[in-house]
């Protein structure tokens, strides 16, 4: 079984959020079960810098290609690296003019820069990766290849062998756009019809993959089922109903050995759940490094994500004031929309002491928060299955999360007298439930010491590994080759 997975972010090559994180891990999980596996990605400007932060290799394996449909006929070359510390090949599609923004996702027209990478890697596909049998893609900027597959090379001595597989990582983002891009992308025109691609009088590119991909999954199980329904379906719930027989939730796993609390370099102190006052010091450390007042007893309470809707910025900053007079702090480190990061900008001139809000992305600093803070706060109006809440409990951070997607499938209500569960939540979104669940388990936390360390030795014991997970990959590979759509 050759596999090709294509993502538009790589971890540690270009990261932005989670899909980089899963398609850094999984490809190597996966290696011990299929026969060859090579990753594809743009060759963004990000890509040059972390090639020399990580000292990783880099050489040119092909020049002057073009793509085979798409009306740009700008050549484009490849390079190639590995994933760090495994002979698992990364090839790098570079075009100066197409991936040369300093924000992976800040390119004016989204839709020619998606539509060309697509079509270029097709064409490498075709010349130098033709034993492929599975192109693995990843939401909706890598959606259009079975799109063209399906279509433009149905008849295509090597490329119609290939199966494809669609990752849903966010069915918030789907890539919509005028219908002159079908024109532009050499795609047929037949595809503007509310059969294939046409989406209220625009091209959808997510639609466009989950139609035409033999086989489509999503990150959790809860996730797969909830973007069935008009409430989490983004207006695609009755495309993914149609498709209901090929749609599979697979939850993400996390990398065990390097998010490991005894053995991570990035935090000065290491520690397992026998060994917790080092957590209590590496508590210390943050609360030195970003400023505030010294003292372990006082728990620290985190967010780390894209500050944008979808995690509940809203929520947590309706209840910020009313934090602040509780014996807490609280540290918030993300990047997103601007008038989220303004509103929480706010925040830090007015409560100094209490409120670390870092407008930033900071690899090293997110480590140091999930293994120094005490409580992950993460309620997310929608959450396909989220790797924040994971990386926290690993870390022994006790995560309060919204029911919802795959943190209804990591988190276990927590109960002082089973002593069963690893964290909290709520399920309707109002941001009274999460304070009450923000009282509730700071309450435990200063007096319920006991119940607080079973809590975390919970937290601690819960297996999030890839191992479970690739096993169901290789379950819809195998499906996927079984079953060719068209
Ligand atoms: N400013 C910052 N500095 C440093 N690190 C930062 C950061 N902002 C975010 N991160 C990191 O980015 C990752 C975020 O991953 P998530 O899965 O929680 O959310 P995301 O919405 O990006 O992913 C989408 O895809 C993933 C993968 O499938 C799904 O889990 C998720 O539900 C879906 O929304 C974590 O590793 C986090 O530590």
């Amino acid at each position: 079984m050759n596999v090709t997975m294509v993502s538009y972010e790589v971890d540690p090559f270009a990261k932005v959020g989670g899909l980089a994180d899963v398609v850094g891990t999984l490809p190597k999980f996966l290696k011990k079960i299929v026969d060859k596996i090579n990753v594809i990605m743009p060759f963004h400007k990000v890509v040059e810098e972390n090639i020399k932060k990580y000292n990783l290799p880099l050489e040119k394996v092909a020049e002057d290609l073009y793509p085979i449909s798409h009306s740009f006929k700008y050549p484009f070359s490849v390079y190639k690296s590995h994933l760090p510390d495994t002979d698992i090949p990364i090839y790098f599609i570079k075009n100066e003019n197409l991936f040369s923004t300093k924000d992976i996702y800040e390119y004016p027209n989204k839709e020619h820069q998606t539509s060309y990478f697509s079509d270029c890697v097709l064409s490498f596909i075709k010349n130098y990766l033709s034993d492929t049998e599975i192109i693995h893609i990843n939401d909706w900027q890598t959606s259009l290849i079975s799109v063209y597959l399906k279509n433009n090379y149905r008849d295509d001595p090597i490329l119609s062998k290939t199966s494809t597989i669609l990752t849903i990582h966010n069915l918030g983002y789907q890539g919509i756009f005028p219908p002159e891009i079908l024109n532009i992308s050499g795609l047929p025109g037949y595809l503007y019809n509310i059969d294939a691609l046409e989406f209220f009088g625009q091209i959808n590119f997510l639609k466009g993959g989950i139609l035409f991909s033999d086989i489509i999954n999503t990150v959790s199980k809860t996730y797969a089922e909830e973007i069935q329904t008009e409430e989490y379906g983004y207006k695609l719930d009755g495309v993914l109903k149609v498709r209901n027989d090929d749609l599979y939730g697979i939850l993400n796993g996390i990398d065990y050995n390097i998010f490991n609390p005894e053995t991570d370099k990035s935090i000065p102190y290491n520690f397992n759940k026998d060994k917790l006052e080092n957590k209590n010091k590496n508590k210390v450390y943050l609360q030195e490094k970003l400023g505030l007042p010294k003292n372990e007893n006082v728990p620290i309470l985190s967010f780390i994500g894209r500050i944008v809707e979808q995690k509940g910025i809203d929520l947590i900053s309706e209840i910020l004031d009313y934090l602040t007079l509780l014996d807490v702090q609280i540290i918030i480190l993300g990047t997103g929309e601007k008038r989220y990061e303004d509103l929480l900008s706010k925040y830090q001139n007015k409560y100094p002491k209490k409120l670390s809000i870092n407008i930033k992305f900071d690899k090293d600093l997110a480590q140091l928060i999930y293994a120094g803070s005490d409580i992950f706060i993460m309620p997310s109006k929608y959450e396909p299955c989220g790797l924040g809440q994971m990386y926290a409990m690993r870390y022994g951070t006790i995560p309060i999360v919204r029911y919802t997607g795959g943190l209804a499938d990591t988190v276990r209500e927590f109960s002082c007298e089973t002593l069963s569960g690893t964290g909290f939540g709520f399920y309707e979104y109002s941001s009274s439930n999460l304070l009450i669940k923000i009282l509730k388990s700071i309450h435990l936390y200063n007096r319920e010491k006991n119940c607080w360390k079973k809590l975390i030795t919970n937290a601690m014991n819960e297996d999030f590994s890839w191992n479970k997970s690739a096993d169901e990959y290789h379950y819809i590979y195998k499906r996927a080759l079984s079953k060719k759509r068209f």
